[in-house]
């Protein structure tokens, strides 16, 4: 006699073709692979506490995270980082400056979706290279003394590259969302929610709430097995302010608004300004207006705007992965290019001291 079945869960028409494809190294393998030095883990920890100290008003200066909107070009992307490295020095008395390092895109609908799940452009999809590509390039932008900074999108990536982040987003098509809220509670990052796209920034303040709370949790653990998560609840976690689909929220009002939200909510921690996205229209050149109106509240003594987000590359704008690609050029989001960026900067310092 034939055992029965269960007659769901093994049945496959029940499901879409979704087929499995290459197998992905394991997070302890691509560790094992790319390791992280004791003297760099070191370091690492000290930008963390930099980054909490200015966000939680200890520290006077100014956080910027600035970089390309994605990566689709990691000897571009070193290029920038060595660029801003040096900058970072020069400043680092009124500013810190932590680099974009978004090798994960979400999409409003459909489009690329960054170096993690396509490093070849051409829909491949060959992730296993997308990974190691993502933790070598963050490893080596570390080495040059930055912070990197990331957005978190799918959970499954966060243990190949977590030990590595300075700072960390959840955007905002995902604050909302309860998985990521429980990814943030287990993370030892300080790590910013975006007000939603939809310009709630009551969505952003509950994901602070939730992520300061201990879950318990579905993940994998370093050796890639379906695991029980335990985390303990991360309080260091901040407001960021994109704009949305009303228009910026980096306006006086918009600001003290948000401001009494996060009092109200139990919340003690500063503001991002994100400078891009909503808040410039996306109009990558609008930034520096952007950021000049941030510094402009600062001066005239609003304590909550400690930190701003800046979407920046080597050459202004973007183009379209479609045609022949030029050097330096964002494929997502258009950017500030490095010229204008570095006087931005320069500019910026000069008023904060
Ligand atoms: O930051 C990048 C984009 O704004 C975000 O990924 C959404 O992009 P899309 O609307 O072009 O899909
Ligand atoms: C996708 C991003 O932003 P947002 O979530 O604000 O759209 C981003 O910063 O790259």
């Amino acid at each position: 006699m034939n055992t029965p079945q269960p007659a769901l869960h093994n049945n496959a028409s029940h499901n879409l073709p979704a087929t499995a494809g290459i197998t992905l190294p394991t997070p302890a393998e691509l560790q094992q692979r790319l390791p992280l030095s004791a003297s760099l883990r070191q370091r690492i920890d000290s930008q963390r506490q930099d980054i909490s100290n200015i966000l939680n008003g200890q520290d006077p200066r100014l956080l910027v995270v600035i970089g390309p909107c994605s990566i689709h070009d990691p000897v571009a992307a070193m290029d920038y980082a060595q660029r801003l490295a040096e900058l970072a020095q020069e400043l680092s008395g009124s500013m810190l400056l932590a680099m974009r390092i978004y090798t994960e895109k979400p999409r409003t609908t459909v489009g690329w979706k960054g170096l993690l799940y396509d490093p070849l452009l051409d829909g491949s999809a060959r992730m296993d290279e997308g990974l190691a590509l993502s933790r070598q390039l963050m490893l080596h932008v570390a080495e040059l003394g930055l912070p990197v900074a990331t957005e978190l999108l799918q959970p499954l990536t966060v243990p190949y590259f977590a030990d590595l982040l300075g700072w960390a987003a959840i955007g905002a098509r995902t604050s909302e969302s309860q998985i990521h809220r429980e990814m943030v509670s287990g993370l030892a990052v300080p790590t910013g929610f975006k007000n939603a796209t939809d310009g709630s920034v009551q969505v952003a303040l509950d994901a602070m709430r939730a992520a300061a709370h201990g879950h318990d949790y579905m993940g994998v653990d370093a050796n890639g097995r379906v695991a029980l998560l335990q985390a303990a609840g991360n309080r260091n976690t901040h407001l960021v302010l994109r704009g949305g689909t009303a228009g910026s929220n980096y306006d006086v009002e918009s600001v003290r608004q948000a401001g009494l939200a996060l009092q109200q909510a139990g919340l003690d921690t500063g503001i991002m300004v994100d400078c891009s996205h909503a808040n410039s229209g996306k109009d990558p050149l609008r930034q520096p207006q952007v950021l000049a109106e941030v510094l402009r509240q600062r001066r005239d003594g609003n304590r909550n705007l400690r930190a701003v987000m800046i979407e920046s590359h080597l050459l202004d704008g973007q183009q379209s992965l479609d045609g022949p690609l030029h050097y330096g050029i964002s494929v997502t989001d258009g950017c500030l290019g490095w010229d204008k960026t570095a006087a931005m900067l320069r500019q910026a310092a000069q008023l904060l001291s």
